[in-house]
């Protein structure tokens, strides 16, 4: 078992280079975060081993016989000239293919799909100074929605087109599952909804969706802005301290204040991260932190026996997750023990204004019928603190980022900030009269996607649709194909987005076609998120070409809750000051894994917002656009 790449969920975190054009910087990836894409070491029985063998075998005692050394040697070196003459002069990438073509052609069988167009890739294109998923949008221009990318032993299959998207996610979704991510992240989060087999997601995803009910949401709305008035104060005294501005890495921010929103959201914790730093936080942060490395190193050595005593940072990473354990334990016990069994239905229509305690832990453990073990509490906790913290605060960093670029879209926002909400704290009723800044974050999740590839394994035979120009007769993949649906291509794709890499809220209030697609992509229709529930573009009014959250039985249980907490946090946070970024475009960069970071922070200077400027703000965004603006995305 090998970590393939940086993966969805985990904050695998390449240093980038800089950035450029507005609001879309081109991220750059060390190759740090690469390996896992490198050939996978030759395993046992292929020819160079075998040819050692052979020569061992012949090479007598004393001195070498010429012949022997000869024999030992020869085919080590007319491998390696091989290598240089394919490799065009770069010997990794010539043995890169030499191992590929020995591996295909011998080894392995092509559970890959032999019709998918193989994308010529180089090791050296993906170890320069490019990241992952540019390389792989290059190749999806080159080589189209569905293609292979080989490299050694190993094939993956990128999907970019949102036909297949839909085939993978939606339609025979029961064929994948999250194949080398759930191999990953099961020592951390053991059968949580992303790594669990398929009979315990049942189970659980049956009895965590009804926990995310219009009352939960009210209580949550209310609790995100107390959340963010801690940070609008910590930042105002920021700016009392500097005279009137101060310069604050608004990443750091965040994730500060997502990690105290999903403590409190998910199992009542107050974590108090925006003014402290406690055991539980650094804990919360080493096992992040370990996610991220375990995502990225291509050797999984912490399965070794030992490991976790003899190699310090496993130590840690054990000592991290046994701090956090005994807190999720103690939360989980005292639940249990103030347990008042319910119905779902009862325990939806509970007067969440009087809970003393509306977690989502509550929820679970008062369900009735429901007996999970505490050990599968603890995986559920564990799983939804991991996924909904970083991503959430990378939102909202990107969607800071594109409006400090764009001041028209901004003072848009603005004005319709201090129309519908005031000084107030956001209601969830005022989030629907929000449309603009809601087109904002999701155009930012759009040009940001967090993770920007989701990865899946084939557990049976399927034959993936032609999609966009595709060959008729589709493309037949085996059991054990390695999927990367790429969200990134998807979202920043010229077939499925007019100006696709630029900041533009305003499309998803407009219709888009592809006639190319005839009738198997229905285009992106914004009457389709009209009111209801779904306040934010998804992937069925996008008909798979925009998946912030996935899709399908595995689609994100927390989006509404991530995009509820960041309009809010947008909101409360613009009202009161103005961010502009500090350092030049460039130097914010990019690291990437399963959320995009920035590679050097998200230094901004903030000054407060007078009233006048408020005034002002009014005065002049664009009222005529906002007619054409509906009253919800
Ligand atoms: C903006 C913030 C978020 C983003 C962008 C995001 C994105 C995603 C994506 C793309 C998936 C699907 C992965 C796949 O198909 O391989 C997913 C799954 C999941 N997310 Fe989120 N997520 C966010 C916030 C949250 C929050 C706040 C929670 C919990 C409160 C959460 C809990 C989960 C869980 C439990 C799953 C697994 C669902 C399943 O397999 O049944 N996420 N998320």
């Amino acid at each position: 078992m090998a970590p393939i790449g940086p993966h969805p969920l985990l904050p695998a975190r390449a240093r980038a280079g800089p950035a450029s054009v507005r609001g879309t910087p081109q991220p750059r990836i060390g190759a740090s975060s690469l390996p896992s894409l490198a050939p996978s070491p030759l395993r046992p029985g292929q020819p160079s081993g075998r040819s050692s063998r052979i020569a061992s075998r012949m090479v007598p005692r004393g001195l070498p016989d010429p012949l022997a050394v000869g024999l030992f040697f020869a085919p080590g070196l007319a491998a390696l000239v091989y290598a240089f003459i394919r490799g065009k002069g770069n010997l990794t990438d010539g043995l890169s293919r030499l191992l590929t073509e020995i591996s295909q052609g011998y080894f392995q069988p092509d559970v890959g799909g032999k019709t998918i167009p193989v994308a010529e890739g180089e090791l050296s294109d993906l170890a320069g100074d490019q990241p992952l998923f540019k390389a792989l949008y290059q190749w999806f221009l080159d080589s189209g929605g569905v293609y292979k990318l080989v490299f050694g032993p190993k094939a993956f299959i990128v999907v970019s087109d949102p036909v297949v998207v839909r085939h993978i996610l939606k339609e025979n979704a029961f064929n994948y599952d999250k194949g080398v991510l759930a191999e990953i992240l099961e020592p951390i989060m053991g059968k949580g909804l992303i790594p669990a087999d398929l009979d315990t997601w049942r189970v659980r995803r049956r009895a965590v969706v009804p926990a995310f009910h219009r009352q939960y949401y009210e209580s949550m709305v209310a609790m995100f802005g107390r959340c963010t008035a801690n940070a609008v104060a910590k930042l105002a005294a920021e700016v009392d301290k500097g005279k009137g501005s101060a310069v604050v890495d608004m990443e750091t921010e965040f994730l500060s204040l997502g990690l105290d929103i999903i403590g409190l959201g998910v199992f009542n914790y107050e974590f108090g991260s925006i003014n402290s730093e406690s055991p539980v936080i650094k804990a919360v942060y080493g096992v992040l932190k370990e996610a991220e490395h375990r995502s990225t190193f291509y050797l999984p050595y912490w399965n070794l026996p030992l490991a976790d005593v003899l190699v310090p940072r496993q130590a840690a990473f054990r000592r991290d997750l046994k701090v956090i354990n005994e807190c999720l334990d103690g939360l989980i016990a005292a639940a249990q023990a103030t347990r008042v069994e319910e119905d779902a239905e009862a325990l939806q229509n509970r007067d969440y204004s009087k809970l003393r305690d509306p977690s989502l832990l509550r929820f679970l453990v008062d369900m009735r019928g429901e007996e999970p073990t505490n050990k599968q509490l603890r995986d559920d906790l564990m799983t939804m603190l991991i996924a909904g913290h970083e991503t959430t605060a990378a939102v909202l960093t990107w969607a800071f980022f594109c409006l400090a670029q764009n001041p028209a879209a901004e003072a848009r926002v603005l004005e319709e900030v201090d129309r519908v909400v005031g000084d107030r704290m956001p209601t969830l009723d005022d989030l629907k009269a929000l449309p603009y800044l809601r087109a904002c974050l999701g155009e930012s999740l759009r040009l940001y996607p967090q993770p920007p590839i989701l990865i899946r394994r084939a557990l049976g035979e399927d034959t993936l649709p032609a999609g966009l120009r595709g060959d008729p007769a589709g493309y037949p993949i085996g059991k054990g194909a390695d999927l990367f649906i790429s969200v990134w291509n998807l979202h920043r794709s010229p077939y499925l987005w007019k100006d696709p890499d630029t900041f533009r809220p305003e499309r998803f209030f407009e219709r888009f076609e592809n006639p190319d697609f005839g009738d198997k992509w229905a285009g992106y229709r914004p009457d389709a998120v009209t009111g209801g529930a779904a306040l934010y573009p998804n992937e069925v009014a996008s008909d798979f070409a925009f998946i912030p959250f996935g899709g399908g039985a595995r689609k994100c249980v927390g989006d509404q809750f991530a995009m509820f907490e960041a309009t809010v946090a947008a909101a409360m946070l613009l009202r009161r000051f103005t961010f502009r970024l500090a350092v030049p475009v460039e130097q914010v960069g990019m690291a990437t894994g399963a959320t995009i970071h920035t590679a050097n922070g998200m230094m901004m200077r903030i000054t407060p917002r007078s009233p006048a400027q408020q005034q002002q703000q009014g005065d002049s965004a664009a009222p005529p656009q906002q007619a054409r603006v509906p009253a919800s995305v």
